[in-house]
């Protein structure tokens, strides 16, 4: 549950952000818009941050004034309750980047701003000829919430036989720290696992990130594009039409959370709006965008509780719950 913020608060953070940021702050912005889930109701306030610098300065403001703030990017991995959220939304629309080659063009550094979408990074550097990020396709992110959650996926077709991570082709990130001293930082600070990084376990903010790719064959490249999406397009529900926020529950090593809600009977289970898609047990989908946050809350603990009845086994939630439900 959020905390309540005076509204005086709130007027002094708009006050005291609004010239820097060009009075972009909105009140009350409704925030199902921003979720690939399209769910959730209004922030109190709400800033679209263009640059990394404006990014700093929104999360420093609100740090200072004690406001509750969220760094948002495509929204992808969130739920945002009903009621909305109580304190600052920061949008992280900072998208400038930069390809710059080694004298030999055999390697490249793409250094970018944490906004940036990684699906059009991707098509930047397929078309450029750089290899390292195509793996990544159709995995809804900006490059902050890649670094946030070492964004992976499988290795290339027909193996397929690991899990490939943005950790392999990253270099080093500017972050404003929990301290807030702005500084670059490298892979051993950022301690990359599985679906974890030192960002969730501390408050620092991702400003730039910078990756490290490599010559590739452009056709290998677009080989590898096709076949990810193909795949991901025959096993998950396609977001276009079936809003969801991805895996609801954490990975289960060697079991699958997806596997032990199909074996609960539950794939294609519906509740209010909200429903296991048909498709992947470990994804909920909003039917017709007619879900409400407390329907797929409601759903969660559906399935938390008939796979602990019929298993044992506690499913912990993947996404993260923004605001008050
Ligand atoms: N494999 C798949 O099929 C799917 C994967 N996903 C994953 O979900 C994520 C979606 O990313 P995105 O939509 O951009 O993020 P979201 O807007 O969904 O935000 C999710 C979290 O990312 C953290 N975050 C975002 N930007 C930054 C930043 N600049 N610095 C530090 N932390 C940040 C925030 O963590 P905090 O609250 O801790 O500050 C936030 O809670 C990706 O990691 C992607 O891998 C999502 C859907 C499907
Ligand atoms: C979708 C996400 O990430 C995906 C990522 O895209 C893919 C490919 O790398 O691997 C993981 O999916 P996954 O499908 O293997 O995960 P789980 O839901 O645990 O399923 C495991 C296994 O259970 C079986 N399964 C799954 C769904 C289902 O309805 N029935 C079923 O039997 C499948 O064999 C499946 O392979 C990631 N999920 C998690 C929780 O780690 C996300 O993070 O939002």
């Amino acid at each position: 549950m959020a905390t309540t913020v005076a509204t005086h608060t709130i007027d002094e953070l708009v006050v005291r952000l609004g010239p820097a940021l060009g009075g972009r702050i909105r009140r009350a912005e409704p925030l199902a818009q921003y979720t690939t889930f399209r769910i959730g109701g209004p922030a109190d306030a709400f800033v679209d941050v263009t640059t990394a610098d404006e990014l700093a300065d929104a999360v420093l403001a609100a740090r200072a004034l004690q406001v509750p703030y969220f760094v948002l990017g495509l929204g992808a991995n969130i739920l945002v309750g009903d009621k909305g959220y109580r304190g600052l939304v920061i949008h992280n629309v900072a998208r400038r980047h930069r390809f710059l080659p080694d004298a030999a063009k055999t390697t490249c550094e793409l250094w970018t701003e944490s906004g940036a979408v990684m699906q059009d990074l991707i098509l930047e550097a397929v078309e450029r000829g750089w290899s390292g990020l195509e793996h990544y396709i159709g995995i809804p992110s900006t490059v902050g919430g890649a670094v946030w959650q070492n964004l992976h996926f499988l290795s290339p077709a027909p193996e397929r036989e690991r899990t490939m991570f943005i950790a392999e082709v990253f270099e080093r990130c500017d972050i404003l720290s929990e301290e807030n001293e702005r500084k670059t930082v490298d892979a051993d600070y950022v301690q990359f696992g599985y679906d974890d990084t030192v960002f969730h376990h501390r408050r620092d903010i991702v400003l730039t990130a910078t990756f490290r790719l490599e010559r590739g064959d452009p056709d290998r490249m677009n080989r590898i594009l096709h076949e990810n999406l193909s795949w991901r397009g025959a096993r998950h529900p396609w977001l276009q039409v079936h809003p969801s926020a991805g895996s609801i529950f954490k990975k289960i090593e060697g079991v699958g959370a997806g596997r032990l809600i199909d074996q609960a009977g539950l794939k294609g289970f519906r509740h209010g709006g909200a429903q296991i898609s048909p498709m992947h047990a470990n994804i909920i989908v909003n039917r017709a965008g007619t879900a409400t946050a407390t329907d797929v809350r409601e759903l969660i603990a559906i399935a938390q509780r008939a796979v602990e009845e019929k298993f044992g086994q506690r499913l912990e939630t993947e996404i993260g719950m923004i605001g008050e439900f």
